[in-house]
């Protein structure tokens, strides 16, 4: 053994005592100093013996912008819902940098501890305005009546309007959230995920029913993320894929078929023959 092995051994992820587990609200940055910010290995989920995620290996960079693409019963909304934590795998490992272990993290602590999802149908509130919405974000377990009630300290109004900025809805700040278009929807919820600075953000289905200039924005609006937030969006449509994309992995069968830039994939013919069999 040699002198560096011991340390490595010490290190080794697997090895994560309960003693050694970090608090996810005082874990502060999460630890990607020897790698990737979210480690899936060997994941498996079956439904009644049939296996939705069969050995599922993926890792996210920081800051990296991957797009996940797949045909109907890939898997990739399970693949979500074990990183989030509303489902337990059969077997396999996924961590949050080297230190999370996220199948011993209840979903609350996951989402505390960096990871924001946006589901696909946008879900603000839609009596209160926009504004208000990215507040209620920001509130955590305070409760949304006292966060309402409460004045916003300088620090908070700056943070909602470099939200506001970023998701470009600074005009509409005081429109009520059910006035605005699908579009603005799903931006003002990507603002509330932003309102609680996710290191890695989980995107679904982002453009469905948007029109095509939203679609350019919001592929803008991710493109500005990836860097800050290590950003992983799941959609069917390719040609919105192929405009954003850098890193394409192709999911079928619970599992990696193919991963690489949208070229590489989209001409690797086990994927024309997956795509095509659709
Ligand atoms: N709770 C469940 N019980 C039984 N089977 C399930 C359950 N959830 C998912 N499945 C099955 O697991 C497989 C993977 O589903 P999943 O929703 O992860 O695929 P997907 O890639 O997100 O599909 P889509 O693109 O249609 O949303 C599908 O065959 C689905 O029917």
């Amino acid at each position: 053994m040699s002198l560096l092995d011991r340390p490595r051994e010490v290190m080794r992820r697997d090895r994560v005592f309960d003693f050694m587990m970090p608090d996810p609200l005082e874990a502060g940055r999460v630890d990607t100093r020897h790698g990737p910010i979210l480690y899936l290995e060997d994941v498996t989920v079956s439904f009644d013996g049939f296996r939705a995620l069969d050995a599922l290996t993926l890792y996210i960079d920081v800051g990296e912008l991957r797009c996940i693409i797949g045909p109907n019963g890939a898997g990739k909304s399970t693949m979500m819902d074990v990183i989030t934590g509303r489902i337990r795998p059969d077997q396999g490992q996924a961590w949050l940098g080297q230190r999370l272990d996220l199948l011993r993290m209840q979903e609350t602590d996951i989402s505390r501890a960096g990871i924001g999802r946006k589901f696909q149908k946008p879900t603000v509130f839609p009596e209160h305005r926009v504004v208000e919405n990215l507040e209620l974000a920001m509130a955590g377990p305070r409760g949304v009546w006292s966060t309402l009630r409460q004045h916003l300290d300088g620090e908070s109004r700056d943070r909602i309007d470099s939200v506001l900025t970023e998701i470009g809805l600074q005009s509409a700040g005081h429109s009520r959230a059910g006035q605005l278009s699908h579009g603005q929807k799903q931006w003002l919820e990507i603002g509330m995920l932003l309102m609680q600075n996710p290191q890695v953000l989980l995107v679904d289905e982002p453009v469905a029913g948007m029109t095509h200039q939203e679609m350019d924005r919001t592929g803008e609006l991710l493109q500005r993320l990836a860097g800050r937030h290590s950003v992983v969006v799941v959609e069917h449509d390719m040609d919105f894929v192929r405009s954003i994309a850098r890193t394409v992995t192709v999911l079928h069968q619970g599992s990696v078929l193919a991963e690489g830039s949208m070229d590489a994939v989209q001409a690797d013919p086990r994927v024309v023959e997956v795509y095509l069999g659709e």
